[in-house]
């Protein structure tokens, strides 16, 4: 049978059931999603929703409630988050994370390193510099920033830092792609560029997109989750979604 968006047959990442309480409020209830190569995942929702926690917790970043994280058939629930990056899941963050004095180039390196097995071992830093630059500079030349790799990272625009922030989720080699509003204060035109590159990323990725840019949501995602109050209210084809009285009423209003 083919493998149809939407169906859980073949997904790299799998998390079932997950749950996330702080204190007496359930941030996560009982959510389930399923990532494909090859697909944009988007998980929309108002402030609040939870998106952020679920990111956290797939990333290793935050222990889950409750559930279970699949990749590949393979249990990481409960995998720190360092181990979890080296099985091949990999993010980026809503705040900038770059290092703005340092070089394009130097900060996807440093990223490159990190991922390396023994990063720690600077007495290898000849063969493994050669190792983390040839990383670095693919994954500028796969984001379109082989241009400004010497350039200091502080004077990229904002756009420019975003895709960065992407090159350095690459460098790491992941194979997930869990994204948190990769497209916030972009213009019409940095946004095109983003999404052009996310739809070139994701054959060979699995992607998860939170994105509150609903334009950008529908041109991109082969799926949609839409999550209300922690809860996974629906999730189905953007078609599917659009058309959804829930959803419409819970949050698209007259989108
Ligand atoms: N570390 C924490 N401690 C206590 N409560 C938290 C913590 N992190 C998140 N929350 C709460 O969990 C709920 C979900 O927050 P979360 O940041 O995941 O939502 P979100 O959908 O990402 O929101 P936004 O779109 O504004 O980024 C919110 O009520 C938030 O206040």
């Amino acid at each position: 049978m083919m493998n149809q968006p939407g169906t859980s047959a073949g997904a790299l990442l799998r998390a079932n059931g997950l749950t996330r309480r702080f204190g007496g409020l359930k941030a996560v209830s009982n959510v389930s999603v399923d990532l494909h190569v090859g697909e944009v995942h988007a998980v929309i929702g108002t402030n609040g929703a939870g998106k952020s926690t679920l990111i956290n917790m797939l990333s290793g970043e935050i222990p889950v409630s409750d559930g279970t994280i699949l990749l590949d058939g393979a249990d990481v629930t409960r995998l720190p988050q360092p181990k979890r990056a080296r099985s091949g899941i990999g993010r980026s963050y809503q705040r900038t994370t770059i290092f703005p004095t340092f070089t394009v180039l130097e900060n996807c390196r440093m990223s490159a390193q990190a991922a390396l097995q023994r990063p720690w071992a600077l007495w290898e830093s000849a063969a493994q510099c050669r190792q983390s630059n040839a990383i670095a500079r693919q994954a500028l030349d796969d984001t379109g920033l082989s241009d400004v790799a010497p350039m200091q990272a502080g004077s990229l625009s904002h756009g420019k830092k975003r895709q960065l922030e992407i090159a350095m989720c690459l460098a790491t080699s992941p194979r997930v792609l869990l994204l948190d509003e990769p497209l916030a204060g972009m213009g019409a035109e940095e946004t095109d560029r983003m999404l052009a590159l996310l739809a070139k990323l994701k054959h060979g990725h699995a992607v998860l997109l939170v994105e509150h840019d609903m334009d950008a949501v529908f041109r991109i995602a082969d799926r949609i989750t839409v999550m209300v109050n922690g809860e996974v209210i629906a999730s189905d084809l953007p078609s599917a979604i659009r058309s959804n009285a829930d959803v419409q009423a819970a949050y698209l209003g007259d989108h």
